[in-house]
């Protein structure tokens, strides 16, 4: 009698996945494959995504399944069974590789400690009232404070002027006990975000926003101080998880100052051929789906489908959109600039929303500012 085996795809070794030492860090499942003798299907517990067996139900002989190459691996094991792998992604765990990243923090600030009896200092500088962005501020510092990195932080009115802020800038830069200045993004219109973004010190700039920075990231053969922290923590998901990017087709969905051109000029340094895909772009689905590696920074949720994309590629999700889901006991749930549950299906790799970029972000952070006093204490 035939049998039917579906595996969420978690731990299947795709040609283009080479084992690397942190490969491991991409949560895999365990073998949770599904047997279905003739029609009785179950459900696999996919990776935080539920996934539903596919034609689960007997099969005649070997081979005759149409499912298409890249999504189901067809195999006989002799004796009339035929096992069938629906491959959906290899889900790409953000919150793991952010710990693990934090964890390497720590243990560097407290050897930090015992050599120089200092300690790494962040500076965070709030503008206004807005909920999200004083939620991230929190995070922010809790997670400094885990990391054993002293926080700073100043919180001005929505009608702050823009010399307020630059003093509060200015005061920072002096004080040799921070290493690291973020203004939070986006600040009050009325705020010239250029000028504060260029008053805060080049050794300090964390967020790797400074005019220096930017333009050293975008010139061969010179380094910035500090790199962004969500395009950064994006090429760590990917090394991390052992994706190549060397000579690969990356395409970055979104042209924004803080992701999607930093993104691009990172995938470029590290040998990718990079195209950028934005708003006025009349084929999009088309250039997606030539890309190997997908970051999708476009602040549309759920723009980037599954048909966009080339079966196997690796898709970073860097959007935060609020959907409206009854469900939920706050009435909407998080999801991406993809839609996930198409591009699962397609991907060789994917990471989530929440749990995927946005955790490195702060990671990130924590690693930028430590790098600052790495070097004022060198
Ligand atoms: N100067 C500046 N630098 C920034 O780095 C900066 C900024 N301004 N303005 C706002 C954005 C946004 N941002 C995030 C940080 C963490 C998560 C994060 O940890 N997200 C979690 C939880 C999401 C949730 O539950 O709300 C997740 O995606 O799993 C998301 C977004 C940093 N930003």
């Amino acid at each position: 009698m035939a049998l039917i085996e579906c595996d969420t795809g978690g731990g299947i070794v795709r040609p283009h996945s080479p084992a690397s030492s942190s490969a491991r860090l991409a949560r895999s499942s365990p073998s949770s494959a599904i047997e279905a003798m003739a029609s009785t299907a179950r459900v696999a517990r996919g990776l935080g995504a539920r996934v539903a067996t596919r034609g689960a139900s007997s099969v005649p002989t070997n081979r005759t399944l149409s499912a298409p190459a890249h999504r189901a691996r067809v195999s006989s094991s002799g004796r009339g069974v035929v096992r069938v792998r629906a491959m959906s992604a290899t889900i790409i765990d953000g919150k793991a590789i952010a710990q693990a990243v934090r964890e390497e923090v720590r243990e560097k600030v407290a050897a930090m400690r015992t050599r120089t009896g200092k300690v790494p200092g962040l500076a965070v500088v709030l503008v206004g009232e807005r909920k999200d962005s004083q939620t991230y501020v929190r995070s922010k510092k809790k997670a400094c404070e885990e990391a054993g990195i002293e926080s700073f932080g100043t919180d001005l009115p929505e009608d702050a002027t823009e010399d307020e802020v630059l003093a509060v800038v200015e005061a920072y830069n002096a004080d040799p006990n921070v290493h690291g200045i973020l203004v939070q993004l986006p600040m009050p219109k009325h705020i010239n975000e250029e000028r504060v973004l260029g008053a805060i010190s080049y050794e300090k700039d964390v967020d790797g926003f400074h005019p220096l920075n930017i333009g050293r990231l975008s010139q061969r053969g010179r380094e910035p101080l500090f790199v962004p922290c969500t395009p950064r923590g994006c090429i760590e998901l990917l090394e991390r998880t052992g994706i190549p990017i060397a000579g690969k087709e990356a395409v970055v969905v979104g042209r924004s100052n803080v992701v999607g051109t930093p993104a691009a000029l990172l995938l470029q340094r590290r040998d990718a051929t990079v195209t950028i895909v934005h708003s006025r772009t009349p084929n999009p689905e088309e250039i997606c789906r030539r890309a190997d590696i997908v970051i999708a920074a476009c602040g549309q949720m759920e723009m980037v489908k599954g048909s966009w994309l080339k079966p196997g590629c690796a898709v970073i999700d860097v959007g935060i959109n609020a959907k409206d889901d009854p469900s939920k006991k706050l009435g909407y749930r998080l999801v991406g600039d993809v839609e996930f549950d198409s591009a699962k299906e397609v991907a060789g790799h994917i990471t989530p929303v929440p749990g995927g970029v946005g955790p490195m972000t702060i990671a990130i952070l924590l690693q930028n500012t430590l790098e600052g006093a790495e070097r004022a204490y060198a």
